[in-house]
């Protein structure tokens, strides 16, 4: 059982520190495998890893009492200069006891599939290699519970297939907390759910309430998107907003929502692919810290434009919502018959 009591987090940017998780309070049972969803940002593989004990929260406490894996997934906190089977070795003698090292080594590169890689360094593998190695090596473990980060969603088809089979065969000995954008998974998997939200995590005790209701979030924000282009229309007309004259703005067109929203899109994915850029370089040894970075640089920055997109869009919506009100209702009456 994992208990989660009074557990805040959050990371200190440049532009401030926002509560990545606020107050959770999660009671986890064993043998019960929970799928965890929310929006990108919503603090999924931040809780992982603080459940995995890799990250320390800024308040609250989170209770361990069985074998918790880490996360399985991307990210992989190898050593860079190491190779392969020298990192496993490090990790197998670190775990002991009743483990045989050898045994061990052989599991999990049987499991990884990587042919003589296996033997070279691990800063000369590819993401999907690194991930290979890495569920190998959290499956030659006996966890109680196994963290899965995206852990099905990396590889080729037959690694998937290999990948979900392990955890489907790990059933009844041990249960998953699992994060993944992937539904069906989620669903054949685990039975519960935790829909993470505005800081906050809503428990489910069947995995399919949770999806339905991030589904509904979801929908409420693309309703939202859509209509935001249809009031900016509304408000065309070569008569402008006089609110906005006073205010020396221009008014929003639809066309300027629709271009931020596809520029925010890009910069989500850039952000992502700056963040396992990055993940993956501190897991190589490559960023210290106080070292200037490259990969970090370049992290911060996708963080910094990603955010600034979201906060133009926000206003650029507002701006929107405030014109089309005006225009329907040009005497400024409040009108309570909408939203
Ligand atoms: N090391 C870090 N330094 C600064 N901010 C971070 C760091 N890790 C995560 N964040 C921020 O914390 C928030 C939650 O990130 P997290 O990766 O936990 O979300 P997620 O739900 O797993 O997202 P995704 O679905 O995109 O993987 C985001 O705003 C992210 O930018």
């Amino acid at each position: 059982m994992i208990e989660i009591r009074n557990l805040y987090k959050r990371y200190h940017n440049h532009h401030g520190s926002p509560w990545v998780l606020e107050n959770i309070n999660l009671t986890i049972p064993q043998g019960v495998s929970v799928g965890l969803v929310g929006r990108n940002g919503a603090g999924k593989s931040t809780l992982l890893r603080l459940i995995a004990g890799m990250d320390n929260p800024e308040r609250g406490a989170i209770e361990r009492n069985c074998r918790v894996s880490w996360p399985i997934g991307l990210a992989g906190g190898f050593q860079g200069s190491m190779t392969g089977r020298q990192n496993v070795k490090f990790v197998a003698r670190v775990h002991g006891g009743r483990y045989q090292v050898e045994e061990i080594i052989q599991r999990v590169q049987d499991f990884a599939e990587i042919g003589e890689a296996f033997d070279e360094p691990i800063k000369t593998y590819s993401s999907g290699m690194r991930a290979r190695l890495n569920f190998g090596l959290s499956l030659a473990f006996d966890f109680d519970i196994y963290l899965s980060d995206e852990a099905t969603a990396v590889g080729d088809r037959a690694f998937k297939a290999k990948a979900s089979k392990a955890f489907k065969d790990k059933v009844g000995q041990a249960s998953l907390i699992m994060v993944s954008h992937g539904e069906g998974m989620l669903k054949q998997l685990c039975q519960a759910g935790i829909y993470l939200k505005d800081g906050q995590a809503i428990w489910y005790d069947d995995i399919k309430d949770a999806i339905a209701d991030y589904h509904a979030e979801t929908d409420a924000v693309r309703e939202k998107q859509d209509a935001a282009p249809r009031s900016g229309t509304l408000q065309k007309p070569k008569t402008s907003n006089p609110n906005m004259q006073k205010k020396g703005k221009k008014s929003v067109e639809a066309d300027d929502i629709q271009s931020l929203e596809n520029r925010l899109e890009t910069k989500e994915n850039e952000l992502t692919v700056a963040k396992h850029a990055f993940e993956h370089a501190k897991s190589l040894g490559l960023v210290t810290p106080g070292n200037p970075s490259p990969y970090r640089k370049r992290f911060r920055k996708a963080h910094q434009q990603f955010h600034q997109t979201k906060q133009r869009l926000q206003q650029a919506r507002n701006a929107s919502q405030t014109g089309s009100e005006n225009n329907l209702n040009p005497h400024g009456a409040a009108d309570n018959s909408t939203d």
